[in-house]
């Protein structure tokens, strides 16, 4: 099928499924538009697709091939440059179409900037979002700006669904005021175990939205990302997480947001693609 606001662009090397019939549908964004310090999430998207080719798709610890499950990809949203909000409403009307023709497929977001989260949550309307990241996102506006990427959590969280954040270890006095105020609960990078995490989501409402903004991870991990902090989670620390909310909550959609990079082969996206493996394998497995 079309999409309106979509453009081809390098694909996944399996079988890939139409998206009517997918059980999991790839959208890319290549958006960064409000980047503040490195650059290069545009190529986020296409960086991880390419990074894939260096991964088997069978699964050791699951053992399960994801090339086996219907996947689709639809290629990336065509970006309105420098415009966060126009670009989102892109991403919106795109996962709005998918859902139309495909009611039970589960998006999946490759970013390309957090600010395009935004978007696929107006569409998907989830109780909960719950993200790992470095970053609080919960500013009121940052350069000016209400949709920059520093700012989609609190966006988010406007719209009334719940929030719990993992991984943080940067924001401001002001954001931190905001989650107290609002309920927010989140656990710093320093604090954080697998415990932790299942006490906090356990009672979240569903469906969920799961989002992890690459930076999360030790900065060793993603050094392209465009605001890389030091002191991150470890890989399984997420994939762990990751499987317990498969294996115990609903799912309404995921993202792997915030890879950059300008190279083929960087590391940032390579943990992005293993990420991404991870999550379908997890999901393809689930008990019914
Ligand atoms: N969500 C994000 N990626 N936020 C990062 C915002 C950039 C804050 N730099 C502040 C530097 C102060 N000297
Ligand atoms: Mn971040
Ligand atoms: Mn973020």
């Amino acid at each position: 099928m079309d999409f309106l606001y979509t453009c081809e662009t390098l694909k996944l090397e399996f079988p890939l499924a139409e998206p009517e019939e997918a059980k999991f549908v790839i959208l890319g964004v290549p958006f960064d538009g409000t980047t503040s310090f490195k650059p290069g999430a545009r190529f986020g998207p296409t960086l991880i697709r390419h990074a894939t080719l260096n991964l088997e798709s069978y699964i050791l610890d699951y053992d399960v091939d994801i090339a086996e499950f219907p996947i689709a990809d639809i290629g990336d949203v065509a970006v309105v440059a420098g415009d966060p909000r126009k670009t989102a409403d892109r991403v919106m009307e795109t996962i709005k179409e998918l859902k139309r023709v495909n009611p039970s497929a589960t998006p999946i977001l490759l970013g390309g900037e957090h600010s395009q989260t935004l978007g696929a949550v107006e569409a998907l309307k989830p109780a909960s979002y719950v993200v790992f990241d470095a970053h609080l996102d919960l500013r009121e506006s940052y350069e000016d700006n209400p949709y920059n990427h520093a700012c989609v959590a609190r966006r988010i969280s406007e719209l009334g669904v719940r929030e719990a954040m993992f991984g943080i270890r940067s924001g401001t006095r002001e954001e931190v005021e905001y989650a107290e105020r609002e309920g927010i609960a989140w656990v710093h990078a320093r604090d954080y175990d697998f415990e932790a995490f299942v006490e906090l989501v356990k009672p979240l409402p569903e469906p969920i939205y799961l989002s992890v903004d690459i930076d999360v991870f030790d900065l060793s991990l993603v050094p392209s990302t465009g605001t890389p902090e030091a002191g991150g989670l470890g890989f399984w620390d997420v994939v762990e997480a990751v499987e317990w909310l498969v294996e115990n909550k609903r799912i309404a959609g995921f993202d792997i947001m915030e890879v950059a990079g300008s190279e083929l082969g960087d590391v940032t996206a390579l943990t992005a693609a293993k990420l991404l493996f991870y999550f379908i394998g997890a999901m393809g497995t689930r008990r019914p």
